[in-house]
Parts: C-alpha cells; structure tokens; sequence
C-alpha cells in the first residue's frame, strides 16, 4: 500500500529520494553531509528550543538583520498578498502590489510543528497525533484546508490582517521595552498566557462562519476513540518533548473536553494534513548557526502558507526560521500575479514529464506551470536529445563514474567527461537550430542539472579544479527555476570563488560573480547589510561547500 502521507515539499537538496542509495555521486555525498534517509522511521521528537531572547512587533517587517543576529520570534507578516479563486486551481494567493526580490512575502506561524533534534524529518503521521491529542481539529482551518476533494477548495475566505493575529506577540514586545519579561506580558493577557512561542495562526475570515469543523461535526465519544492515536505506543503521546505549537492549552479547558471525531473524519484530517503539510530534514543552516540554534528536522502545518498553490518554477523560495514559515519574493512579483511557491524539493529539476506524474501522483493535479507549459509546447524540438541525454546520466554515466572513480580508472572517468559533453553539444546545436527562446532553454537546462552536476564532479575527480562553464550553465539555470534554494545559493558561492581565483577580485567577471552571489542571497535571506551578506555567505561556503566537495 502506499505510504499515506508523501510530503514531498521539501528543500531539494536535503530530499534526495535514493539518499545513500543513490548511483549519483553528488546525492550520495549529499546523503552523507545531511544523514538524508529514504524512509523515516520513528524519530525522537525534539525538545523545545529555550525561549526567543526578544519578540518582534507584529505586522512589522523587522531589520533583516534582526532575524540573523539573534534567535528572535518572528512575527507574523501578511500583507502583500490575498485570498482569490483561481481557475482551475481552488483558491491560490495574489500579490496585492508589486513585491521586490528579497521582500518578505509571509512569515506565519504554525498551527501544529513537530521537530526533531536530528537532521531527519519527522513522520507526517505525528502531525495528525498532534492534531487529535491536542484537539486542534476544532480550528476552522480543517474545515477549510483541502482535502483531496473539489468542494474543499472551494470555500471564500480571507487572511486575517497582521494587527489580529499577534497579540501575544504584541503583549510581549511591548513588555519588553518596559523591562518585563516576554514570558510575563504573555501571562498577563489570557490568549497570550497559552501562546508557546509566537502567535498561532489567526482563524480564517470566512465567508459563511456558521459551518462548525467537520471534525468538531463528527466527533465520537472519546472512549470510542480508534484510528491513529489508538495505535500509537507511549512514545507517540502528547508531551514527548514535542515542539508542536498550537499546543492543547491554546483552546483552553473546553476543547480539552472536545471528544475525537469519528474514523471517517480522522482519515479526512489525514488527507488535510497529506496535502497541506510541509516537512524537510533541517532549517536553513546558515540562520540557524546565526540565530545560535541547532538546525532541527520538523514537519508541521502553517495553515496560511498552505494556501500557496504550486508551480514549478515559482516566485518565491521558503523555509523555516525559529518556527515561522518564511516566504520571500525570488524574483520581482507585478501586482496581480499569483504567487506561487514549489511543492516538489529535488524531482523539481526532473524532466516535465516525470515532474507532472509525481504532482498527478501525489497531489492530483495537473501541472500546467508556466515552466511546464513552455517545456511541452516546445517538447517535440527537443525531446529525443533532452530525454536521451537525462537517461544516459541516470542510468549510465552516473554509475559509470562512480565505478571508475572508486577504482581510480582516470580514463573511465574522462570517458564519462567526454560523453557529457557531447550530449550537451547537441542539445546546444539544437537550441540553436530551432531558436528555442532562452527562458525555455534555461527551464529545459534545468531539468538536466544532474549533466552540469556530473561534469563537476568528473572535474573534480580528475584533479581539474572547478569546471567554470558547468557551473555558470548550471548557476544560470537553477536561478530561472529556483532561485533564492540552497542549490541556487550554493552554485552562487562557487562560481564566485571560481571567478576570482581565475580572474581577480577586481575583474569585471568577478564583478557580475558578485552580483550574481547577492542576488542569491537577497532572494534568500532577504536585503540584508553588507556584514550580515558576507557572514552569510561564509557560514554558506563552510556549511555547504566545503563539507560536499
Ligand atoms: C496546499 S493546497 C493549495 C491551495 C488549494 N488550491 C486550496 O484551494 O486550498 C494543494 C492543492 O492545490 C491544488 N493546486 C496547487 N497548485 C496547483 C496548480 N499549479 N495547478 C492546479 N492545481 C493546483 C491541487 O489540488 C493541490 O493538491
């Protein structure tokens, strides 16, 4: 039987599918710097991190530096996008005017989080403990968030403006600047008082209210209760160190006494939670050494950020700091558009075709992306090349490096070198006879990233140093699709240091090395000061590159 709950929205680079597995040698190598496994297991929850040094003013976009110098709560931030019905989609979120690169988008809260201390992320089924154990299902986000079926996407509804939502972060920063503990103004107001970290997510404004929780609806007696609690050890039972935030004190004394839905309603809850979650192994590793924080592998449901619809090539990038969902603009986003964030993690630099069978798979639907679109509506020009090309680095030359690479076989090694590059020099002969448009050539690029990825680590086993047009192809296609990913973030370093080792500092080559290492970087981390780029861009190259080169 299928796993129930695929979650596949993970950061690319930490949710290699073949983890250790894996005949490519860069995922294998990745697998051993994130410890990544294919499946899960039960996972020790993680405690819960000591208390955030200050808590930011709500509905405020903070210094950007602020969130990178200490472990600050983040507050909630939403206001440059709303609610709208989209064709063919449900509901999706557009941005209300124009949004710069590096612009926070949202930052919101959880409604449920569960973390581990390793670098694993947890079992989606401990979300739904969390849910049923904790009696969030009575939040009118389950009767709202999509479930798999049509109806579900269909109701209206609005996100709550950002003064609504924080009080208890209010509470607290305002007691900080009169000198009293956060903890203390938290305890002073009765929803602040049950408020863990920062605020819960707001309820959302519906347009008819008067629709109970379907959960809250069905619910059994609690003696009856059955499904996934009931077959649950200990260990999966409330307050084993979980780190969920919505926790059961939030809904107060009365919906402790809430009895659990009904079996039917626990699979319903189950699928809100398949379709709405999101989970990686680790949080940004750069922030969180900033933030002095051990990155955590988690999983949980930001009911806001569920409402972003997927597209393959989207325009914004996001993950996790302290507890908030962060989004921010990838690129420059007009009024109007929708905004879109990518559900897929590594597959999204697979070919469309495979891409569109894993979201047909896994979330019912049918990609019809910009990226996607294009990459079909010039397939047939492509097409033998592309996937010829992508078969032959899967299925051959990758494991063909590996064996000559482990048995020192340097003209093994240069073989497969050879190979690829012919590969790509008829794909290039191709682009340029059929005039493919450059956007289209970057979206097909990067779906044969794994060529650039192999090139640089024959490069590499050959003794050559960096391969510095592999990585500038590589670099300039993962920006079209990704950018502001920790891929897209760490080609970036590379390619700058590359270029100044080849060329100088003060070389106009390394001078667009360096706007293209800032654009990456204020795509992630947001317009940042120059200190602040730079130490990140060092925690980057010593987190990231040195431990996989
Ligand atoms: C997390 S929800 C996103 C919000 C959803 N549209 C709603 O109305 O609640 C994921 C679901 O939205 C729909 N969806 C997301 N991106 C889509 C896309 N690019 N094209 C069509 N449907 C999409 C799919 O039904 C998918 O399973």
């Amino acid at each position: 039987m299928q796993s129930l709950l695929p979650f596949n929205r993970t950061s690319w680079r930490r949710s290699c599918r073949h983890a250790k597995q894996c005949p490519k040698d860069a995922h294998r190598l990745r697998a051993q710097v994130f410890r990544c496994v294919a499946s899960v297991q039960q996972v020790p929850v993680g405690a819960t991190r000591a208390s955030p040094s200050a808590v930011g003013r709500p509905g405020e976009e903070l210094p950007a530096d602020s969130w990178y110098t200490k472990n600050i709560a983040i507050p909630r931030h939403v206001d440059s996008v709303k609610v709208a019905m989209l064709e063919g989609k449900g509901r999706g979120l557009v941005a209300t005017r124009d949004i710069a690169l590096g612009e926070l988008v949202m930052a919101t809260p959880p409604l449920v989080l569960v973390t581990s201390p390793q670098r694993q992320r947890p079992s989606g089924e401990l979300v739904v403990d969390e849910i049923l154990e904790r009696r969030l299902y009575s939040s009118k986000w389950f009767s709202v968030l999509y479930d798999g079926s049509s109806r579900s996407c269909k109701s209206q509804l609005e996100l709550a403006p950002d003064a609504d939502a924080a009080a208890p972060a209010a509470a607290a920063a305002e007691a900080e600047a009169s000198g009293s503990s956060p903890a203390a103004a938290s305890a002073s107001s009765s929803e602040a008082a049950d408020a863990p970290r920062s605020a819960r997510p707001p309820e959302p404004i519906l347009a008819s209210t008067s629709a109970p929780s379907p959960a809250a609806a069905t619910a059994a007696p609690a003696e009856k209760k059955k499904g996934f609690l009931a077959s649950r050890g200990p260990a999966m039972r409330r307050g084993k160190g979980s780190a969920a935030a919505g926790a059961a004190g939030d809904l107060g004394a009365a919906a402790a006494q809430l009895p659990l839905p009904d079996r039917r309603e626990q699979t319903r809850l189950a699928k809100v939670v398949k379709f709405n979650c999101f989970g990686d192994d680790a949080e940004d590793l750069a922030a969180c050494e900033c933030r002095g924080e051990q990155p955590r592998g988690h999983i949980g449901l930001w009911p806001e950020f569920a409402l972003f619809n997927h597209s393959c090539a989207p325009n914004t990038i996001n993950y996790v700091v302290g507890e908030a969902m962060v989004v921010r603009a990838s690129r420059h986003i007009k009024a109007g558009e929708e905004v879109t964030i990518c559900y897929l993690g590594r597959p999204q630099l697979l070919p469309v075709s495979r891409r569109i069978s894993i979201l047909a798979e896994d979330y019912g639907f049918e990609c019809s992306c910009a990226r996607c679109t294009a990459e079909q509506a010039h397939y047939d020009k492509v097409e033998d090349v592309y996937m010829e090309l992508f078969e032959a680095v899967t299925e051959q030359l990758g494991p063909a490096f590996l064996e000559a690479r482990a048995a020192a076989d340097e003209e093994g090694v240069r073989e497969v070198q050879r190979q690829v590059q012919a590969w790509l020099r008829r794909l290039y002969g191709l682009f340029r006879k059929t005039l493919l448009a450059p956007d289209v050539r970057q979206y097909v690029l990067a779906s044969l990233y794994d060529a650039y990825d192999l090139l640089l680590s024959c490069a590499d086993a050959l003794g050559q140093g960096e391969d510095a047009s592999s990585l500038q192809a590589s670099l300039k296609a993962i920006e079209a699709v990704s950018a502001g990913s920790d891929l897209h973030v760490l080609l970036a370093i590379r390619h700058f240091d590359e270029t100044v080792r080849q060329h100088g500092p003060d070389s106009p080559l390394a001078e667009l090395a360096r706007q293209a290492l800032r654009r990456a970087h204020v795509a992630r981390y947001g317009p940042v000061s120059e200190g602040m780029m730079a130490r990140l861009v060092d925690l980057n190259r010593k987190l990231h590159v040195e431990s996989s080169s």
